[in-house]
């Protein structure tokens, strides 16, 4: 549905107001959209856009359409703030979905956005990638960005060598894991969980499950708060990792009696199980910070579950058939963008710049590209760090 008179959950000025408060935290963005509005890089192109619609995504979308290009945007499931999207409609992009929105509302909104013969994708998760790749012939595509590591992995495992087009796999910067996948989602999981739960961090017994950028990250800022962490991990290399930063590596078995709230954040599918259910104390809270819900079996769990009861907004209970009740956070979405604000403006400043210094390297560089995926070039990458830098340092 294209959101153009629906403002359900904010008005069109509340949305603006919360694009021009993030807008002042983006510098880099900021610098980018004078430099697009002065030299056009983007005209007459239409880029296609799935990325959470929200403020900063808001942002990027001003600065490329800035940069002459019409953009048409859609987000996941569950993470549309309805109110940037109206204040977005307004400015003259298209958007497609709301919040409300599930996997097949939102893979209408991927198809509608295809339906624009996009030149350019910027991609969070491949499903717009996948999309094209399976639906449509598209010889005017240039090429295109790809946020996550869970579609660079559905890129590579599902498509291997027969992508049709370069896409670059912002995700594969070290600068993005660094402070974006570390730092950003480190700090808001937190946030996410604290607004959802109104409960104490210090003390409280979290599992995390998986231990790459992002665990790493979630794990940290919670000792740091006083909780207490036990990693899960399927990779020895990363276990052992998590080990020597502190922590206590288990087996998900092992961890039933301790937990008193798992997340899981490996870009995996069915990392928690049906069986491991019912063997989890009564008021275990769950919570995933992976791009999808997928990473626990949340079908088993429903169809198993005697009773279903919504507490709040944000949080599901299900009382299994041995009387224990297991609490679901925010549908299993990504806790940190569908129960807070999603990760911190400057980080995404960043995230966000790579993504638009990349669809510029692929409009300059678009007679010389191999297809395929392929890394942020070094250019981009050193020249987007060093404006981080200078911003984030204080001048003594
Ligand atoms: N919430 C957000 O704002 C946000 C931001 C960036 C990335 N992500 C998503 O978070 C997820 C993780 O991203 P990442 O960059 O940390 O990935 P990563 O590949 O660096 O780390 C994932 C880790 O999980 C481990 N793992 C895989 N299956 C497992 C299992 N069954 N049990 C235990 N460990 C397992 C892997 O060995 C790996 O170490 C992805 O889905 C990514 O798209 C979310």
């Amino acid at each position: 549905m294209n959101l153009k008179n629906n403002t359900t959950h904010g008005s069109i000025e509340e949305g603006k107001r919360s694009i021009h408060w993030t807008e002042m935290h983006m510098p880099l963005l900021s610098e980018l959209k004078s430099q697009f509005a002065k030299e056009q890089p983007f005209a007459g192109l239409t880029i296609g856009v799935c990325i959470h619609v929200e403020p900063k995504t808001a942002v990027l979308c001003r600065t490329l359409q800035a940069g002459g290009a019409n953009v048409v945007l859609t987000g996941s499931p569950g993470t549309t703030k309805d109110a940037v999207a109206a204040a977005l409609q307004e400015e003259g992009i298209t958007v497609y979905g709301q919040r409300s929105d599930r996997r097949n509302e939102h893979l209408q909104n991927i198809h509608n956005v295809l339906r624009h013969h996009p030149h350019l994708l910027m991609d969070n998760g491949a499903d717009l990638a996948r999309t094209l790749i399976q639906h449509y012939d598209n010889n005017s595509l240039i090429g295109g960005t790809e946020e996550t590591t869970t579609g660079a992995n559905l890129l590579r495992e599902e498509t291997g060598e027969n992508i049709p087009f370069p896409i670059i796999v912002i995700n594969d910067s070290p600068l993005k894991r660094i402070m974006e996948n570390e730092h950003g989602v480190g700090q808001t999981i937190i946030e996410g969980f604290m607004r959802t739960t109104n409960l104490i961090l210090p003390t409280r017994r979290f599992v995390i499950v998986g231990y790459g950028t992002c665990g790493r990250g979630i794990a940290r800022y919670l000792r740091n708060l006083g909780s207490q962490v036990v990693v899960i991990e399927t990779d020895p290399i990363a276990g052992l990792e998590a080990a020597l930063d502190g922590f206590r590596v288990a087996r998900l078995e092992d961890t039933f009696a301790f937990a008193q709230v798992y997340i899981t954040v490996t870009g995996r599918p069915n990392a928690i199980l049906k069986e491991h259910f019912s063997q989890m104390n009564d008021g275990t809270i769950l919570a995933n910070a992976g791009h999808f819900s997928w990473e626990m079996d949340l079908e088993s769990l429903r169809q198993d579950a005697q009773h279903t009861e919504q507490l709040t907004a944000d949080i599901e209970q299900f009382t299994l058939a041995n009387g224990r009740r297991l609490m679901l956070l925010t549908q299993g979405e990504m806790l940190n963008l569908a129960g807070g604000s999603g990760n911190p403006a400057e980080t995404m400043d960043l995230g966000l710049s790579l993504q638009a210094a990349s669809l510029l390297y692929l409009v300059q560089q678009r007679q010389h590209l191999i297809f395929g995926p392929q890394p942020v070039p070094h250019s981009v990458n050193n020249t987007i760090a060093g404006q981080m830098l200078k911003h984030l340092s204080y001048k003594i």
